[in-house]
């Protein structure tokens, strides 16, 4: 299907699905209403014609044009108003599920870091509700299109040389588009800017960010910065405006003159007797008409562009989203593991990046063990984490889970035999159950195992410590929500990771960074003991991330990454016989604490 015809049919099958009786019936009134203005004004023409010649037949076609017409706008307008109110609201509504079911269907986290992608991707989410109006504009486009057939029928019955009047009106919409082109192109060129705008203004404003700022004495420089950014994006923007408003201008005078000089035509005509006095009065009453509807067109051009161009980019996302569905990766999960998982030569370079951030990797981690990834910071701890997890598949080499590619697992599946935490957790604002439960969201209901995940969390303390327990809603945006610390939060993370039971594999990236050293010891040692007895079962494997030795040594496996490799690799005695860099590290930090 070509493009245009893909993008009209998804803007009408959009606005039909959202309310199809609704849509349906209003298609049908504002056709009617459509034709009513140069019917009637038809009706008016027969009227003056059958009473210059005297026929009561024309008169009484006339007259029952002008009362029928009448009728039928009175109808049409009150009817009309309320159900394409209704319509809309109807449409805002389904762009806005629809939007949030393609981007949330998307597995990878690529459109993310890509700037490109992200900067579309922030177009459509930013002009969906012009989707929105899409049912309001289909209808208008319809209606004028029936009002422009029936106008130009009338004025073609009087001359087809009337027809140029309608043509010129084609000339002040095509303006009207050119301007609106180049306004939305403006748009979307200071886009960047605005984007950066936006996220400058969270910086300022955000609480999070406001000690930080304040200490740094940032407040200044973030104003000027905006306001730098905002003078150049208004510029370009009222450089376009100016350029339309002198060309809309121009067209409309020509437009004018034309319609003057056609009045004065048809009244020599009639004068000479070439036309009848019925004519006249149909040429003089359709100026208005003509002049509205064109000058309506040229005005809602703009309208149908924006629609066109949102259902368009909302086009371009939903074969985006086809694209990167990963639709070839079709195998179930597996159930338990019971060889292991083993990268083979993984490399890995972040979308839109050159930089490989992995490289070379060749790891076998056994079923049933826990494994810590230690190194310094940007060493691709975590990046080597989200392959796990598969937010993105590496760019060279395989992750295989007993034998089968990663790549071809389903990856909701995959994902449904995970549990993580992270370091960078999500702060949701739910209520503390929930916040715990949707660890695994088919149980987040059963009291019983929120609250052993909350006792594998060491999270009792912080929930006997709210006012309303598990129900207590969390989160300074509520008026009786209740503000935790930052480990308060991060055990009730903790705990969430820990809602599945027997995950097949289990991601803990730095999730007690927030924690004291003791606790997080403490917490291991307890989490290990349980972790031992399910991995027996499933063969769970854990990746644990931490800086912590004292932690680090309790994995049965450690790899210790440097620079985007795997350095060295094998038990706590191994490497601190081997004399490498873990021992090394290791030294310091025992140092540290003597
Ligand atoms: N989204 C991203 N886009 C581009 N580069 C990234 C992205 N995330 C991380 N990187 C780069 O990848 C490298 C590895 O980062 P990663 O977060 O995996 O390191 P890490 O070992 O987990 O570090 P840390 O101990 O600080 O958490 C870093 O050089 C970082 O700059």
């Amino acid at each position: 299907m070509p493009k245009s015809v893909r993008i009209l049919w998804l803007w009408i099958t959009t606005s039909f699905r959202a309310a199809p009786w609704l849509m349906t019936i209003s298609t049908v009134l504002v056709a009617a209403r459509a034709i009513t203005a140069p019917a009637q004004t038809y009706g008016v023409s027969r009227l003056v014609q059958g009473i210059a010649s005297e026929q009561s037949g024309t008169i009484a076609l006339g007259v029952a044009i002008i009362v029928g017409g009448l009728a039928v706008s009175f109808l049409a307008d009150g009817l009309g108003t309320p159900l394409q109110d209704t319509a809309q609201e109807r449409m805002a509504g389904r762009v806005h599920a629809d939007l949030l079911d393609v981007t949330t269907g998307i597995p990878g986290l690529s459109h993310h870091e890509r700037p490109d992608v992200a900067d579309r991707l922030e177009l459509v989410r930013e002009r969906a509700w012009r989707m929105g109006v899409g049912a309001e504009v289909l209808l208008w486009a319809f209606a004028t299109v029936t009002n422009t057939v029936t106008v130009l029928t009338l004025l073609g019955s009087v001359h087809p040389v009337l027809l140029v009047l309608p043509l010129l009106g084609g000339v002040r919409i095509w303006s009207a588009y050119l301007s609106s082109t180049r306004q939305q192109k403006a748009w979307e060129d200071s886009m960047p800017q605005e984007r950066l705008v936006e996220r400058l203004i969270e910086v300022a404003k955000d609480p999070r960010t406001g000690l930080e700022v304040r200490v740094f004495g940032l407040g200044k420089v973030l104003l000027d910065k905006i306001f730098a950014l905002q003078t150049e994006r208004f510029e370009r923007r009222v450089a376009a405006a100016r350029w339309g408003g002198k060309v809309d201008g121009a067209v409309r005078l020509v437009f004018g003159l034309a319609y003057a000089a056609a009045i004065v035509w048809v009244v020599a005509r009639a004068r000479n007797g070439y036309a009848s006095a019925g004519d006249v009065v149909l040429v003089l009453l359709l100026a208005p008409q003509v002049d509205q509807m064109t000058g309506g067109i040229a005005q809602n051009v703009y309208w149908v562009g924006e629609v066109v161009r949102s259902f368009s980019r909302y086009d371009w996302l939903r074969e985006y989203a086809k694209q990167n569905a990963w639709r070839s990766s079709r195998t179930p999960a597996p159930v338990r593991i019971s060889d292991g998982i083993e990268l083979r030569d993984v490399g890995f370079s972040y979308p839109g990046s050159e930089s490989a951030v992995l490289s070379g990797i060749d790891l076998k981690v056994p079923a049933g063990t826990a494994v810590a990834l230690v190194g310094e910071n940007g060493a691709g701890k975590t990046t080597l984490v989200k392959l796990l997890a598969r937010m993105y598949d590496p760019t060279s080499g395989r992750i295989l889970v007993d034998g089968e590619d990663l790549a071809t697992i389903q990856p909701d599946a995959w994902r449904s035999q995970l549990s993580a935490g992270f370091q960078d957790f999500v702060k949701f604002e739910f209520t503390a159950r929930e916040v715990v439960g949707i660890g695994d969201l088919e149980r987040a209901g059963d009291e019983d195992a929120v609250l052993a995940a909350v006792a594998r969390g060491d999270a009792e303390s912080v929930v006997a410590g709210l006012p309303r327990g598990l129900d207590s809603q969390l989160g300074k945006k509520f008026t009786d929500g209740v503000e935790l610390s930052g480990g308060q939060w991060q055990r009730l993370a903790l705990a969430r990771a820990f809602m599945r039971e027997r995950p097949l594999l289990l991601l803990l990236d730095e999730p007690t960074a927030a924690l004291d050293p003791e606790a997080e010891h403490r917490l291991y040692e307890q989490y290990a003991e349980a972790a031992k007895i399910a991995a027996a079962e499933t063969g769970g494997i854990t990746v644990l991330v931490s800086h912590r030795f004292s932690t680090v040594r309790m994995a049965d496996l450690i790899v210790v990454m440097h620079r985007g490799r795997v350095e060295e690799f094998g038990t706590h005695e191994d490497l601190l016989t081997a004399g490498g860099r873990y021992a090394e590290l290791f030294e310091l930090q025992a140092r540290a604490y003597r």
